[in-house]
């Protein structure tokens, strides 16, 4: 991929003796949104920071839009949107005054700024609550004015260390869904977060992190296919159980088949596919069937086949 927005090569981070980041290599397409889904600890904060120019890698290369953090470190940020975990706004001034306030410091000055900040007002859903001091938004809509702080440059990367984190589903269904309409409009994202349904609602691909280190990468498909892919169908009914066992275990996608009081619980490949046969076999065999059940296996059943570990401990 020559026209990646974000080029991270073997980055190294050392504590002492922790290796707090172990040989990262990752790259973001423009337009693609890439997920850190790690468990606190695993390194998420830390690699960002490098690939920010906040703190100076010790070993591997960060490459922002073409240009060398290394090289060019002032270059390279102007390239970058960062979203810190913690809240960098005035809660006295408005939505507008803080956009204004952080405009300035960057060097955006009269027409330019005033029509910039209505841009981002828009993109982040504060336009109609621009005026009201920020101390009375709900946790959500701080965010998202910290989002919008991180916008106001017009980058080509924007950078999200655990956007959600202590606010209530409301408000982090309002952060995802501005994060989502970023993604649309062709912004390339890097998104921390230990939640896997964030991970697996927003990013097109997800590199899971685990004590500095990238366990895997891909698509949340291409993910789940490392645990093995099995998917669980529980058939619920009354009448010809046992027959019903039989007739379903012919089904060719069918691995298993487990007797559970009056559940059949059916190890299965790609369920979705399988479900209707399944469903033909069990009835065909005089299985009145009350409840059909699929489970397919998460982000967190692939962290945990990857880690030995759960994703929330
Ligand atoms: N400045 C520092 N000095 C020493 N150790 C550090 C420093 N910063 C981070 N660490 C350690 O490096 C490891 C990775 O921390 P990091 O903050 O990057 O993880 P994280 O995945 O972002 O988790 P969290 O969400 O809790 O911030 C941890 O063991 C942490 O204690």
């Amino acid at each position: 991929m020559t026209d990646a927005v974000l080029r991270v090569d073997g980055l190294v981070k050392r504590f002492g003796s922790a290796t707090a980041v172990d040989d990262v290599s990752f790259s973001i397409a423009p337009g693609e949104t890439l997920g850190l889904l790690g468990p606190n600890g695993a390194g998420k904060t830390t690699t960002i920071s490098m690939i920010a120019g906040l703190l100076v890698p010790d070993a591997g290369s960060v490459t922002v839009a073409g240009v060398q953090m290394a090289d060019d470190p002032v270059g390279a940020r102007r390239h970058i949107g960062l979203v810190p975990q913690d809240l960098a706004i005035y809660p006295d001034l408005s939505a507008r005054a803080n956009l204004d306030y952080f405009g300035r410091l960057q060097g955006l000055r009269g027409a330019a700024l005033r029509r910039r900040i209505g841009e981002v007002l828009e993109m982040v859903g504060l336009a109609d609550r621009a005026k009201e001091p920020s101390k009375r938004f709900s946790g959500g809509m701080k965010r998202r004015l910290n989002i919008g702080i991180g916008l106001l440059h017009q980058p080509d990367l924007l950078v999200l260390d655990e956007p959600t984190v202590g606010v209530d589903p409301q408000s982090r269904n309002s952060i995802l869904e501005a994060v989502e309409a970023l993604s649309v409009e062709g912004m390339a994202v890097l998104y921390t977060t230990h939640y896997m349904e964030e991970a697996e609602r927003l990013c097109d691909r997800i590199a899971i992190v685990d004590d500095g280190r990238v366990r895997a990468e891909g698509t949340r498909d291409q993910l789940i296919e490392l645990t093995g892919g099995v998917d669980t169908i529980r058939l619920t009914g009354t009448g010809a159980l046992d027959t019903g066992a039989e007739a379903v275990g012919r089904v060719p996608a069918v691995e298993r088949v487990v007797r559970d009081g009056s559940t059949l619980v059916l190890t299965v490949r790609s369920a979705p596919t399988a479900v209707a046969p399944i469903v033909n076999a069990a009835t065909g065999a005089g299985l009145s069937l009350t409840d059909v059940e699929i489970s397919r296996p998460d982000l967190e059943s692939v962290f945990l086949h990857l880690t030995g570990k759960a994703l929330r401990d």
